[in-house]
């Protein structure tokens, strides 16, 4: 079974509110529909597809103060994050469908939530029924129940993670808008072991993100058990057919 993560840098223009790039999310669905289409070991256990938020959340929760941490009592707040990122859930699901992919909607809200000590709990049931059953889940980035802060935001990254560890996924893939994790002279970095070797070199995003780019992405990958890939969009098909480009994290 895959986990496979689209960027929300990837699939919208990430410095124009609300904002699909219709281009680039055309390019990852096709990639998708083909790999499911070829089938294959890696698949032969489904897909589970998580997407970030990119110009769709991002600026929402960036304006309503509100991020992992630092959450909401505002019912308003809520809804109008929880919307922005269930809108860019309707163009991903619709351009699956475009090509047959058996995609439906998971809304992390209705069914997580973090403890007091920020720990996340997701319950994954219906996403292993769902996969059973022949379909692609697509979760998404969104708004999470949190004891003591009110609503906080889940990054998809945190979900992917929490969904490869429950589900034992085989394969993990973060699809960015970098060809990886790059050192200090832009190249590629092949494999990451320990946050320590690269802390010096691992930023935030360069656009509003409230959830901490790429530093917060290797963090989340380094505590799973299976390897993970962080990689470009032009290394999507070449992930999805076995190979490992970009940035092995693990
Ligand atoms: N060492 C680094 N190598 C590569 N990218 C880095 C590095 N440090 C910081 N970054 C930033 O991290 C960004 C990727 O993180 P970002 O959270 O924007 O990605 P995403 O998952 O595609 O989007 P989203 O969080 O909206 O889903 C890059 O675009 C880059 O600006
Ligand atoms: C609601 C938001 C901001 C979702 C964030 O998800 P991410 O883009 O994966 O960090």
């Amino acid at each position: 079974m895959i986990v496979l993560k689209l960027g929300g840098s990837v699939v919208t223009d990430k410095d124009r509110a609300e904002t699909l790039d219709g281009a680039a999310l055309a390019r990852a669905a096709d990639a998708i529909a083909a790999a499911l289409d070829a089938g294959g070991d890696a698949l032969a256990d489904g897909l589970v597809i998580v997407h970030g938020g990119g110009s769709f959340g991002h600026h929402n929760a960036s304006e309503h103060g509100v991020s992992t941490t630092g959450g909401t009592h505002d019912a308003g707040a809520v809804l109008d994050i929880h919307g922005a990122m269930t809108t860019l859930n309707r163009f991903v699901l619709s351009r699956l469908h475009e090509r047959d992919v058996a995609a439906v909607p998971v809304h992390p809200f209705s069914g997580g939530h973090r403890d007091g000590e920020s720990e996340l709990t997701l319950p994954t049931g219906q996403v292993e029924t769902l996969l059973a059953e022949g379909f692609v889940p697509v979760l998404h980035g969104d708004v999470i129940a949190h004891a003591g802060e009110g609503v906080t935001i889940v990054s998809g990254d945190e979900l992917v993670a929490a969904l490869a560890r429950d589900l034992g996924a085989d394969r993990i893939g973060l699809c960015s808008t970098v060809p990886g994790v790059l050192d200090d002279e832009d190249a590629v970095i092949d494999r990451i072991g320990s946050y320590d070797d690269v802390a010096d070199v691992l930023g935030e995003s360069d656009s509003t993100d409230v959830t901490g780019g790429m530093a917060a992405k290797v963090r989340a990958l380094l505590e799973l058990e299976a390897e993970a890939s962080i990689f470009g969009l032009e290394d999507l098909d070449g992930f999805l057919a076995g190979a490992d480009p970009g940035t092995t994290i693990g």
